[in-house]
């Protein structure tokens, strides 16, 4: 299983469902079925959006990511499990190109002020380096569509000899 974590706006879902049509995995995007599944437990009236409710979303995947094969997209990743991933990579854009990206789609000043900072202070990188084994977290950046290419062929032949190495077909 592949976590893809970044801050909103660094092309988790763009590269996620590229990858998983490259490498004929699941892809997950927890944000989405949180919404369709309702997995919920309060609302933030600060960020006028519902609290995500942590116990339930890992009832809802546990069978799926025990299957592995899975792609997970997610920008925080403290209350997954960590057997449930063999990789983590954080997807990591420049500040202005990042601001451009929120920006068009039509944030709230203080969001996108928020999730700027997030990528200014690597809040989202230090997190998987907290949660994960060192060897397992890896930066991608994420600039502009040759770096998207890049991440792609990356992936996919990380995602081979992995298999390869651990007699997986
Ligand atoms: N490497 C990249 N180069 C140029 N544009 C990108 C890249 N990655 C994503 N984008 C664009 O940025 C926007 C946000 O991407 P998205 O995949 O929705 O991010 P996230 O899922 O992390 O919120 C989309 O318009 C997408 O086309």
């Amino acid at each position: 299983n592949i976590l893809l974590k970044g801050t909103p706006g660094t092309g988790k879902s763009t590269l996620g469902l590229e990858l998983s049509e490259r490498l004929k995995f699941d892809y997950i995007c927890v944000g989405d079925i949180a919404k369709k599944e309702e997995l919920y437990n309060g609302y933030d009236e600060e960020y006028q959006c519902p609290f995500l409710d942590e116990d339930k979303v890992v009832d809802e995947l546990e069978e799926r990511l025990s299957r592995g094969k899975c792609i997970v997209d997610y920008h925080s990743c403290e209350f997954f499990p960590e057997r449930w991933f063999d990789i983590v990579f954080v997807l990591r854009t420049d500040t202005n190109i990042l601001y451009d990206r929120l920006e068009k789609r039509g944030y709230s000043e203080k969001k996108l002020q928020d999730n700027v900072q997030c990528e200014i202070f690597q809040t989202i990188l230090e997190e998987a380096r907290s949660s994960y084994r060192e060897e397992i977290v890896h930066e991608l950046k994420s600039n502009v569509p040759s770096d998207m290419e890049s991440n792609i062929e990356r992936i996919v032949e990380w995602t081979k000899l992995y298999r390869t190495n651990n007699g997986l077909s």
